[in-house]
């Protein structure tokens, strides 16, 4: 694996390493892109709700012929309008039922298409980027940021409909005298005026509301936690004077909020109006003047009324749609991240050794914690690395078994076709070369079956149970109430330390790579359990390369040589029998051990 010190990608937010963030024409695309993906769907959720809007639009239409028919004392014609008319609201009933359901259940769909895309694409964040970013800017991406998105998805359903509404209702306008339209978009600049003023001032408005409601609830809590120190120290007074200070800041923020909520609905009423006074002056004119009847003055003037709602759900959706943009951009950004280039097949061939060249790797610049390693496992034999605490063995691990490049240096892999750097194969293929138990080794929620096979899927039954007799696993396997069918993970059957240890160990052994490389997979079983895992891991490592970040010395003395490791260098290597007669650190180790254990 070779890598050089600056190729790490690197998008800032204030200075901060963080993933992509999309732009507003990055996450369009990648919603149609998503929608696109159910084209029956989007087609019947764009005309369910066009016959909706029709429906809503013929009303007032069907309304307005019948005052002309009223007016011209057209008897005959008032039974079937007033049958088109309640067609027509039953219609438009149903097809907003309809468009409703098509629409959030297609906005469903999508969102889970975007989670999924998001969540594998996370998994193939490559760990150097990772390594950059941190973990916690992905997951809040994979959880709250679709959490948030899925959440808008009816208010988006609603949102839709709301705008075609007011799309259909415009051709209505059009299609009873466009002088009328005209006159209806007066409302248009005060909407926009109302709109410029209230927005930029409701997000700090609603957000100073949440953090002082926040704020309320932590002293309200401190006060619960607290309560025998309260009454220790009879606190009671002042603390409730505390919660009355906050719950008044609360609600002078939510006071304020709601203000300009207030006046912000106030303007939204003087829009409509000045709107509905536009179009009966207009109305009042071009009924003078001959050019439209009062039927159809009185159709505009309804069509106008019945927009009032849409036109509202529209306005007072921008915050939530805003909300649920910036939600829909941080989870396309995780898609903007190039996905690992493919690298050309190459599988091992027989046994295989492994050379680190000039290792040295910092975490935050301007410390190395590994500073310049050269270390060579022959195929076949086993490498312990010992030292202290914080000495760099975990992070010299990583980069033999790839889990993350070096920032300088490069990891060979020999085999009888000659040797190949780890850089130079993708992940999956490293998996196939290279074994890792590390000392995070998580238990996913589901089978204990399934939990070995996740690293050997296709295993069988019969092959599951051997490798974990081989780790020892075998008594507290056979004990448990469904056998390979119990179910383990957060909430489930509890698995001790140890155990997990042996769960990871008897993956790797499935899964049968060349070379193993173990990071204190004995370190937390307490000291029975680690001999018990000893055992488990001498499994694994016979007749493979091995690399053994060796807590307890009987395991480093077990391999064929031991590094020791000391402030990111490997200060001593050689054959346990060698270093305790060199009488350096590795002697000094193994004196302090032997008189402990
Ligand atoms: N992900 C990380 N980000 C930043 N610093 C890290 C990270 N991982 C390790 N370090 C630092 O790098 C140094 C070497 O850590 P490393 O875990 O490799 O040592 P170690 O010898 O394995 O220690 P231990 O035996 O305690 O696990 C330490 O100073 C540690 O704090």
């Amino acid at each position: 694996m070779s890598a050089t010190l600056t190729d790490r990608p690197v998008w800032t937010d204030h200075g901060a390493p963080v993933l992509p963030i999309a732009t507003s024409r990055q996450s369009l695309a990648g919603l149609g892109r998503a929608l696109r993906k159910h084209p029956a769907e989007c087609a019947s959720a764009v005309l369910l709700t066009l016959l909706a809007g029709v429906g809503v639009v013929a009303v007032p239409l069907f309304l307005g012929r019948l005052v002309d028919a009223v007016r011209a004392g057209a008897r005959q014609d008032l039974v079937p309008l007033l049958a088109f008319t309640a067609a027509s609201v039953v219609f438009g009933a149903v097809f907003a039922a309809l468009a409703q359901r098509t629409t959030e259940r297609l906005g469903a769909r999508v969102a889970a298409d975007l989670r999924e895309e998001v969540l594998a694409r996370a998994l193939g964040v490559e760990s150097r980027v990772l390594e950059r970013v941190g973990s916690g800017d992905i997951a809040s991406r994979v959880t709250e940021d679709v959490e948030n998105f899925v959440a808008a998805v009816p208010l988006a359903a609603t949102v839709f409909s709301a705008a075609t509404t007011i799309v259909v209702s415009a051709a209505g306008f059009a299609s009873v005298d466009w002088r009328l339209a005209l006159a209806f978009t007066v409302v248009f600049p005060v909407y926009w005026v109302s709109l410029r003023a209230y927005l930029p001032k409701a997000g700090p408005l609603y957000a100073a509301e949440r953090r002082s409601a926040a704020d309320r609830g932590q002293v309200v809590l401190e006060s619960l936690h607290g309560l025998s120190t309260v009454h220790a120290y009879d606190m009671a007074e002042p603390q409730t004077r505390r919660v009355a200070a906050a719950s008044e800041r609360t609600l002078a923020a939510a006071t304020r909020a709601l203000r300009l909520f207030i006046l912000f609905m106030k303007s939204m009423n003087a829009a409509e109006a000045l709107g509905l006074s536009a179009i009966l002056l207009a109305g009042y004119w071009l009924v003078d003047a001959g050019a439209v009847t009062v039927g159809e003055v009185t159709a505009a003037a309804l069509l106008f009324h019945r927009l009032f709602d849409p036109l509202g759900t529209v306005l007072l959706s921008f915050d939530d749609v805003q909300r649920a943009g910036a939600a829909l951009a941080r989870i396309v950004g995780v898609t903007l991240v190039p996905p690992p280039e493919p690298k050309p097949d190459r599988p091992h061939d027989g046994p295989v050794g492994i050379v680190g060249r000039g290792l040295r790797h910092f975490y935050d610049e301007g410390h190395e914690v590994v500073r310049g390693i050269d270390v060579e496992v022959p195929a076949g034999t086993s490498l312990a690395v010992v030292g202290a605490s914080g000495a760099g063995k975990t992070t010299l691990a990583g980069i033999l078994a790839g889990v993350f490049p070096p920032s300088a240096g490069s990891t060979l892999l020999v085999d009888a076709r000659g040797s190949v750097d780890v850089g130079d194969l993708d992940a999956g293929q490293v998996r196939d070369w290279i074994g890792m138990v590390s000392q995070e080794t998580h238990v996913f929620a589901g089978s204990l079956r399934d939990d070995v096979l996740f690293a050997a899927p296709g295993s069988t039954d019969a092959e599951v149970h051997a490798a974990l007799r081989a780790v020892g696993a075998g008594a507290w396997v056979a004990a448990l109430p469904d056998g390979l069918d119990t179910a383990v993970g957060a909430g489930e059957h509890p698995l001790t330390a140890a155990q997990v240890q042996q769960l990871a160990l008897a993956r790797l052994l499935l899964r049968d790579p060349p070379v193993v490389v173990l990071d204190e997979a004995t370190a937390e079983a307490g000291s029975s359990g680690a001999r018990d895992l000893e055992q488990a891991a001498a499994a694994l490592v016979a007749g493979r390369t091995a690399v053994v970040v060796a807590h307890r010395l009987t395991q480093a003395r077990a391999c064929d040589r031991i590094a020791v490791v000391a402030d990111g260098l490997v200060v001593e290597l050689g054959t346990h029998d060698d270093l305790v007669a060199l009488g350096g650190r590795y002697a000094d180790l193994w004196s302090a051990w032997s008189r402990r254990y």
